[in-house]
């Protein structure tokens, strides 16, 4: 198979795409991009460290990602079943689910980072 850049950019264009379609509509991803924002700001404003900022990163990407394949999952269940349905639900459910491991872990370990900068330990 031949190396198609101009493929590899348009699946780039599409996947921008998919990530700009949930952007202001999804009350979640908004919820977690401000959050984003604010924790930008506090890292520059109380400098934290090279490490520290790979932490932050991580956590920050693990947690949007999870939210563009809970939105995308959600989409698919109204998809293939638009009338309700007990393992439609659930589908639903365990995604969100999914989405709040990931939210409570960063959060946990955004404390664990900035507290000390807060506290002077
Ligand atoms: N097709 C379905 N069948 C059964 N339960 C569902 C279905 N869709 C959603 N639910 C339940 O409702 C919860 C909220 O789902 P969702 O956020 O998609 O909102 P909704 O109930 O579909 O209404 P709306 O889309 O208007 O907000 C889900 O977590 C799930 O528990």
């Amino acid at each position: 198979m031949q190396y198609d850049f101009k493929k590899q950019l348009r699946s780039f264009g599409y996947a921008w795409q998919g990530i700009l379609s949930c952007v202001g509509k999804e009350q979640n991803l908004s919820f977690h991009l401000i959050a984003t924002v604010i924790v930008i700001i506090a890292g520059f404003v109380l400098g934290i460290t090279h490490t520290e900022w790979t932490v932050i990163i991580l956590c920050i990407s693990i947690v949007i990602a999870a939210e563009l394949f809970n939105t995308a999952i959600e989409k698919l269940v109204d998809l293939v079943s638009p009338e309700r349905h007990p393992i439609a639900g659930q589908v639903k459910d365990i995604a969100a689910g999914a989405v709040l491991v990931c939210a409570v872990a960063a959060a946990i370990i955004g404390l664990i980072i900035f507290i000390p900068y807060f506290s002077g330990l």
